[in-house]
């Protein structure tokens, strides 16, 4: 491979046309990119190098630790109960909770940046389900253990006793999702529920999910005698949070809604391990702390060990009820705790980037932490995966501008990560920060070739040419690589020519944004913010998703240079077949064959989206503005490429 892309690379370098040659400014660009892309393949390859898969054994850590495990605190984070349904977050918060570990050395803590009663309510809920739920996961040895995934399985009876407990948790679990679901319909908690648990009170002092004050419950204290599920065992300690914010403050996201967990649990539970999940990520197998979604567990472990002092833990006392403890731990959570402190800058998780987890957790590795990648065949958790091609690409886009602002930043792995982080590691890490620049050569890539096609002018060696063997072997290998790779992890033919389509449009859209807006970041002229993805789609759009049929929908910037590319694209392979079918006949194909490849692969992966702009009448095609300024831009650019050129 490294042999076609170096050929390449001589290939571009010594046949430049010379000035005033037709294209040359075009075969510079190409240069430009080819170059990168090798450079960037190169990057790439530390993926595959010295791959380590790892197993456990549980039954040699239960018999050394069975008595002796610590104690684990587990934050869930929710921020908006329209699009992270409440019941989708209680699911998250049992399925945790239910967990075979010890109960008194498990703590489950919610944080709800919404500030939201009606998420306050369905843990309230949940935390009395949960006394059927736990013994009955415990009993039957039940999994998944997140109720809604459960029930959706339809589970067998084992005997007649289970079945009698099957139908009582079944209706336990209708009736509180019932309740929940009314009053989230209501919009509004009813008075008569107000009035059954006194935490309710808080909220008279709410006036948006931007300003409020702290709200902070203990819903079940490990700690009291009384807290006992139906068969009168422990139950584990569960919190609801909401820190307290204010429109003057910026409340850095999750970031900061992770570091308020980190101080307060430290007051309340103080488990030696962490383990953050989002409200959407049910856990469905709890294989004892060694699984793991990305590398939650250890980070946060550090996060906690590195990020306190000794003066922010204090320890409860025995005569301290929850009520008192509460109030004497809302200052930890409050919106000027932080001032002129280390928290979110050598304390705790690390603010001012959209992807807090992955500059906190470069910069820890980077003090010498090691992560393991584990990845059981049974999955530990599943978190909920945008459904919308919009969605997928907001995701992206946030994604991309935090890898490449960590890349620009303090903590940058080329510069910060040098000596510190092994060079493979390093390599991965700019991959992912090279996601958003990586946009401008596939840009230039399925932009250029195709407008000159409609000159006749060729960019690329004839099929006689020796040259055209470098690039037919790199095409036909790197193509053949990802679809066995795809294969292998378990894809199929269909998916694997899907997920090239989906990595086109990010390259092109998300990435394209993202790089713009970092550019408009280092300038000071914007914030970057943390766009959360939507849980939810609505029923026809669901029903679309499950036919395969990409959804749009919307008119949206992003999707208007899709249909726009697309749209030059399809005009400049109509133009060129119109002359191969023509006039010129036979040398046309000779001499453009890899550029009319190129287009023509182009056509084929924006295949839905011709289809979107032209064909389909469902609510999930585009929009007819996009149609109309998709048409209109197409046109435009191959116009004046022609005239002007
Ligand atoms: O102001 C905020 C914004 C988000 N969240 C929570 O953060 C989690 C992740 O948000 P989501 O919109 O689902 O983003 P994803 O892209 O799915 O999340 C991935 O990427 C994030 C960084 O971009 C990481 O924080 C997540 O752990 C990781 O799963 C959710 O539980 C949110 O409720 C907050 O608590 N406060
Ligand atoms: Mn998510």
């Amino acid at each position: 491979m490294s042999v076609g892309i170096v050929l390449i690379w001589i290939y571009r370098a010594v046949d430049i046309p010379k000035t005033r040659e037709e294209g040359r400014l075009g075969w510079i660009g190409l240069l430009c990119a080819e170059l990168w892309f090798g450079l960037y393949w190169v990057l790439t390859q530390s993926h595959r190098w010295n791959r380590i898969y790892r197993y456990t054994f549980k039954d040699r850590l239960s018999q050394r630790f069975e008595n002796n495990l610590p104690g684990v605190d587990v934050f869930v984070c929710t921020a908006d109960p329209t699009i992270e349904p409440p019941v989708m977050v209680i699911n998250t918060v049992l399925s945790v909770m239910a967990y075979d570990y010890p109960p008194e050395k498990l703590s489950v803590y919610l944080s709800d940046d919404a500030g939201s009663d009606l998420t306050f309510f369905a843990l309230l809920e949940a935390s009395k389900f949960s006394k059927h739920w736990i013994p009955y996961c415990k009993k039957f040895n039940v999994e998944p253990r997140s109720p809604v995934a459960y029930l959706i399985s339809e589970p067998d009876p084992l005997d007649a006793n289970h079945a009698k407990e099957l139908t009582l948790i079944k209706k336990l679990y209708k009736d509180m999702e019932n309740r929940i679901e009314s009053a989230a319909k209501l919009g509004r908690i009813s008075e008569e529920v107000r009035l059954q648990h006194k935490g309710f009170s808080q909220w008279n002092s709410f006036s948006s999910r931007r300003d409020h004050d702290t709200f902070l419950e203990i819903l079940i204290d490990g700690r009291d005698p009384d807290a006992k599920d139906v068969e009168g065992r422990a139950l584990p300690t569960l919190v609801y949070l909401a820190r307290e914010k204010r429109p003057q403050h910026h409340h850095n996201f999750k970031a900061g809604a992770m570091n308020a967990l980190i101080r307060l649990s430290s007051n309340i539970s103080n488990g030696q391990i962490i383990l953050n999940v989002d409200c959407d990520m049910s856990s469905i197998y709890w294989n004892w702390l060694l699984s793991q979604k990305r590398y939650s567990v250890w980070k946060k472990v550090q996060v906690r060990k590195i990020g306190l002092n000794g003066k922010e833990i204090t320890t409860r006392k025995t005569e301290e009820s929850a009520n008192e403890l509460e109030e004497r731990l809302k200052g930890l959570a409050s919106c000027t705790y932080e001032y002129n402190t280390q928290w979110g800058k050598e304390m705790g998780l690390k603010y001012g980037c959209p992807v807090e987890d992955v500059i906190t957790g470069l910069s820890i590795q980077c003090k010498g932490w090691k992560s393991v990648y584990f990845n059981p065949e049974r999955k530990a958790f599943l978190g909920v995966a945008p459904t919308s091609l919009d969605q997928t690409l907001v995701q992206h886009k946030r994604w991309s501008e935090g890898d490449l602002q960590i890349l620009l930043s303090k903590y940058s792995p080329a510069w910060y990560g040098l000596g510190k982080i092994n060079p493979g590691h390093l390599m991965g890490y700019c991959t992912y920060c090279l996601w958003a620049p990586n946009s401008l050569p596939f840009l230039y890539y399925s932009i250029v070739p195709s407008l000159y096609l409609l000159n006749g002018i060729s960019l690329f060696p004839q099929i006689s040419s020796p040259w055209f063997l470098p690039f037919a072997y790199v095409i036909i290998a790197e193509f053949t690589c990802s679809l066995v790779e795809f294969l292998w992890s378990g894809g199929t033919v269909l998916g694997w020519w899907n997920d090239q389509r989906i990595w086109l449009y990010k390259r092109t859209s998300s990435y394209l944004f993202a790089f713009v807006d970092t550019i408009l970041w280092l300038i000071g002229s914007s914030d970057s913010a943390f766009v959360i993805t939507t849980k939810v789609a609505d029923q026809d759009a669901y029903q679309r998703y499950k036919q395969e049929m990409m959804e749009f929908g919307t008119d949206s910037p992003m999707f208007t240079i899709l249909a726009s590319l697309a749209m030059l694209n399809l005009i400049c392979f109509i133009g060129v077949v119109k002359k191969v079918v023509t006039d010129l006949g036979i040398a046309v194909h000779e001499t453009l064959a890899l550029q009319i490849l190129l287009c023509g692969l182009l056509v084929a992966i924006n295949f839905p989206l011709y289809q979107a702009l032209f064909l389909r009448k469902d609510k999930g095609k585009l929009p007819n503005s996009v149609t109309a300024k998709s048409v209109f831009l197409g046109l435009f650019a191959c116009t004046c490429f022609t005239f002007f050129y």
